[in-house]
């Protein structure tokens, strides 16, 4: 028997303006003089200057007047003459959005199945279309939920033609962001490039310590006290990609490196959930090899 899935929530028409350029004075300024001429109103507003580069930061949530009705692609259209004044990079989206996710898994089934929960629940409000893995294992985690399963299967002959079946789905299914649940296969630099900014995977370590593989055992070996996992956008180089997230969890010496690892999957499952929420709330800016987060 398949798990029901929890009602909608209620939608309210909240918007959200994501946006980032070189700091200035006005900016707040601009931005909440364009929302009163448009007869919006301000939700939640946060913004962030990074003077190591200046520049500025800003999300601001908002909604119309007295709930009045608001026509998206109107405003961003009018908001494009404010964008160009201060050379904003900005995406302007409905909170009601339900962003369309697909999973990319291998043998491990502990951050699918947190991250199919979370949806499931409501914790997470999003769609999952798919579920892809290049292996059969976590077909019936799948099957509870009634997702496609896509078993694409990897080796160093077919990756190229895994990777365009991949690329396919993404497109047949209008995908906003793939999650590399544990995913254990090295993306190509094109399909990086391909799904640059909309891909988000898991490490089992506080990055940068331990890249590569068994990070676990060799946290273990060094005898830290804390271990952790990171979540982080994909880029061709492998595990150095903008940290969007990071877990930890103390770890002592009594503890092996079975006990270790089995730690470290609940900090993987928590900070893999908070950077795809985040993300699919676009509450994530990146700020060059680094993000800014307004949680
Ligand atoms: N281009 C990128 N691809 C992937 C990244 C990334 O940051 N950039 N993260 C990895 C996840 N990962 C560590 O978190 C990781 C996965 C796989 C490997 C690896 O050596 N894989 C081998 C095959 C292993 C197998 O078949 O079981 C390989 O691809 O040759 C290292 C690190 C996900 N991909």
């Amino acid at each position: 028997m398949s798990a029901p899935a929890a009602p909608a929530p209620e939608r309210l028409d909240h918007f959200a303006l994501t946006l980032s350029c070189p700091d200035r004075a006005g900016i707040v300024y601009a931005v909440s003089r364009f929302l009163v001429e448009h007869d919006c109103s301000i939700v939640e507003s946060q913004q962030f200057t990074d003077r190591d580069v200046n520049r500025f930061f800003m999300r601001v949530e908002f909604a119309p007047v007295a709930g009045g009705a608001l026509d998206l692609p109107t405003m961003r259209s009018a908001f494009e003459a404010t964008a160009a004044d201060f050379s904003l990079t900005w995406r302007m989206h409905a909170t009601s959005e339900r962003p369309r996710v697909l999973i990319m898994v291998s043998k491990y089934g502990h951050c699918l199945n947190d991250l199919l929960f979370r949806a499931n629940s409501g914790a997470l409000d999003v769609e999952i279309p798919a579920i892809v893995s290049n292996h059969p294992d976590l077909a019936g985690m799948a099957d509870h939920y009634r997702i496609p399963f896509h078993h694409v299967p990897v080796t160093k002959d077919t990756k190229p033609e895994a990777e365009q079946k991949l690329l396919q789905l993404v497109d047949d299914l209008d995908i906003d962001l793939v999650v590399l649940a544990r995913y254990m296969q090295i993306l190509s630099p094109e399909l990086c490039k391909a799904l640059e900014g909309r891909a988000i995977n898991i490490h089992h370590s506080m990055l940068p310590s331990f890249k590569g593989a068994r990070p676990y055992v060799q946290a273990y070996e060094r005898g830290v006290k804390f271990i952790g996992a990171t979540a982080h956008y994909v880029t061709s180089d492998l595990d150095e990609g903008p940290i969007i997230e990071q877990a930890v969890a103390r770890v002592d010496h009594a503890m092996d490196a079975t006990a270790v690892t089995k730690l470290g999957r609940d900090t993987e499952c928590l900070a893999l959930s908070r950077a795809v929420l985040w993300h699919t709330q676009n509450r994530v800016l990146l700020d060059g090899h680094k993000t800014v987060v307004f949680s």
